[in-house]
């Protein structure tokens, strides 16, 4: 089985840098699913509470026998409960779903920074992992401001920050305002939701390389040290993406890919979602 590359974040814990994301996985397909990447060796699973699949997420982990301490689990705390309060009885109610004492890592999942307040809820964030029912914890789709608050209000550094980041959507700015804190960065939606495999010179890549655009995706997201779980509820391609550590991208390909940028953001923009 291929060797995950891990990596060690603020906290000192290790956290394998590839998983498999269920976002939009249905009831039907999250058994399934999650069960097909623990086979292929995927030890890594990127839930949340508005995902509502953490029941099947549970199910597929306690079936599968696998040792907890192998398993990186990371779920999200939902908008509308941020609340410093909320944060423990929501992971409460997240962890009984999942049939789990503790998660790996607990995220805020978005700042919505005109309906809550997010430093408060990042204190609820600091209790759960007081309660060690959260052994890492970070926040999701905080901009630069967002996180330099959280720091200077309360001295805790989140672990990760898990924003969209794919080839045509750099993100850079929100790139920059993690690493420099420490914050390590988790790229969601990255294959752009599919988009960017359409790319020819991701293509080209590809072809030269004897991989598919997917792989060469998720091999560049690999080694510019973003940690990454594409979504797919198809068992081939389960296997195809874990089919990402066998191979290395030259630094030019590595530049190439970068400069498909063009800004393309797919999802909600943080400062104004929420
Ligand atoms: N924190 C946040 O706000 C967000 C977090 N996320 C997280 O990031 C994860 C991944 O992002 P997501 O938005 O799902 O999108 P991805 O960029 O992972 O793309 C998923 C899409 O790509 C398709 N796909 C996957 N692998 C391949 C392949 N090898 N060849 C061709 N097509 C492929 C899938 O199809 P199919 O399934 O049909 O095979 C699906 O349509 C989410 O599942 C979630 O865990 C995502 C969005 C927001
Ligand atoms: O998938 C997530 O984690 C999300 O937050 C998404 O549902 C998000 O709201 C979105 O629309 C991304 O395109």
């Amino acid at each position: 089985m291929a060797q995950v590359p891990t990596i060690t974040l603020n906290d000192g814990r290790s956290i394998p840098q590839f998983g498999i994301g269920v976002w939009q996985v249905s009831t039907d397909d999250i058994v399934p699913t999650v069960s097909k990447a623990l086979e292929v060796g995927y030890r890594h699973i990127d839930t949340a509470q508005g995902y509502q699949n953490e029941e099947g997420v549970g199910e597929a982990i306690a079936a599968s026998g696998i040792a907890r301490d192998e398993l990186w689990v990371t779920t999200k705390l939902a908008n509308g409960k941020h609340e410093r309060s909320d944060a423990v009885a929501e992971l409460k109610t997240s962890l009984a779903k999942l049939r789990l004492d503790y998660v790996d890592l607990y995220l805020i999942h978005w700042p919505t920074p005109n309906s809550g307040d997010y430093v408060e809820t990042w204190r609820g964030m600091q209790d759960c992992l007081e309660q060690g029912l959260a052994k890492s914890i970070g926040v999701s789709n905080f901009q630069p401001d967002h996180l330099d608050k959280i720091i200077s209000e309360t001295g805790t550094t989140p672990a990760v920050n898990q924003i969209e980041v794919h080839p045509t959507f750099a993100n850079q700015a929100a790139v920059d305002g993690s690493l420099k804190h420490g914050v390590r960065v988790e790229a969601w939606s990255p294959l752009g939701l599919g988009s960017d495999l359409k790319s020819p010179e991701i293509g080209e890549i590809a072809a030269r390389v004897g991989k598919t655009p997917a792989q060469v995706i998720l091999r560049w997201h690999l080694q510019k040290g973003y940690i990454v779980f594409p979504k797919s509820v198809t068992p081939a391609r389960i296997e195809e993406n874990f089919q990402v550590f066998d191979f290395e991208l030259t630094a030019d390909d590595l530049a190439a890919i970068d400069a498909l940028d063009e800004g393309n953001r797919t999802g909600p923009n943080p400062d104004t979602f929420g």
